[in-house]
């Protein structure tokens, strides 16, 4: 974390985004020593302590900052071991990669479950697009739980399916629409999900968030690459090419969808204005839609959350349409 005070505000279980902790490590500048917050429940190093997760503090995160933005993401390495020399540190950190590498199979969920929890009255800004209830199948790449409650709260019913779900089944549940989450990893080593997405393709209107959306752009024809250090915060600008305004997003994604690579009716409707990148995609012709970031916040903006009510009309056309 760039910000150099961590644990001030201690954790709360309410900000969870998933079942369990995923992180493997966490690497800080300067642990507070109190915490003061109203909603805390929890100090930050409990928290990892009781998940047995690493931590290190007093570590200069600004100056890994600046290196990570000069060479680009790098590999590294954070042990207990006292046995382990740098060298074989060094060593185990140079056969590790994030490239080719599954990582969704690591944390989707297991079986398919129901969903139903709502956000908070707080939430209530954007009430356009609600209405009919329509059924969603979201498959769960990793799903942060706060597009699953943007949902329900738009009214939707959703069944979160695991990553491997097959497209037939899918279809056997006779869905309105089906929601690509957010997940981690390279969307170019997981081809039992770009399949899955291909074969739902034009069978029902779909939307993609963040891998959903690598996802959707390789199953249309496209092409994913990694970037230098992707793009990780709260404070992104992007412009909404559709609604031509510019929305402050929250992004925490390494690779991303190849514009050039995109064949014909395939529409850029998000570019990132700190680096022209595509930000967000459509295929009007398969009632498809999807965003590179994040529009449920959780943390961050809500400037983009009109777009799950984007998803709600696209689902309601296509119903009037059948
Ligand atoms: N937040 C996400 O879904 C990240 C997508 C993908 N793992 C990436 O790093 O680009």
């Amino acid at each position: 974390m760039t910000n150099p005070h961590i644990g001030n505000t201690g954790v709360n279980f309410d900000d969870e985004e998933s079942r369990q902790c995923f992180l493997a490590g966490l690497v800080i500048r300067s642990l507070s020593i109190s915490t003061s917050n109203w909603r805390c429940t929890k100090a930050l190093g409990d928290y990892l302590l009781e998940r047995n997760l690493m931590g290190i503090y007093d570590v200069d995160t600004r100056a890994i900052t600046r290196r990570l933005r000069q060479d680009g993401s790098l590999i590294g390495v954070l042990t207990t071991e006292e046995s382990k020399t740098d060298e074989e540190l060094l060593e185990m950190s140079r056969s590790w990669d994030i490239v080719g590498i599954d990582l969704i199979s690591g944390v989707t969920c297991t079986a398919p479950y129901e969903w139903v929890d709502k956000t908070d009255p707080e939430w209530d800004f954007n009430c356009e697009g609600r209405g009919d209830i329509y059924h969603v199948i979201a498959y769960d790449f990793g799903i942060k739980h706060n597009i699953l409650r943007r949902l329900s709260s738009y009214g939707c019913k959703i069944t979160v399916v695991p990553s491997n779900w097959p497209a037939s089944e899918t279809l056997k549940m006779k869905p309105d629409g089906v929601l690509f989450s957010n997940g981690p990893g390279d969307p170019s080593a997981v081809p039992y999900a770009v399949k899955t997405v291909k074969e739902l393709l034009g069978n029902v209107p779909v939307f993609g968030i963040c891998m959903g959306h690598q996802l959707l752009g390789q199953a249309l024809g496209g092409k994913t690459f990694k970037m230098k250090f992707g793009h990780h915060g709260g404070n992104h600008p992007v412009r909404n090419l559709v609604a031509n305004r510019v929305e402050i997003s929250a992004q925490n994604h390494n690779y991303a969808v190849d514009p050039a690579s995109l064949p014909k009716g395939v529409e850029v409707t998000h570019i990132n204005l700190n680096d022209g990148s595509c930000a967000g995609l459509a295929f009007p012709a398969l009632n498809v839609i999807s965003l590179q970031y994040h529009p449920e916040a959780s943390p961050g903006p809500h400037d983009s959350d009109s777009v799950f009510g984007e998803f709600i009309k696209l689902m309601k056309e296509v119903k009037q349409k059948a």
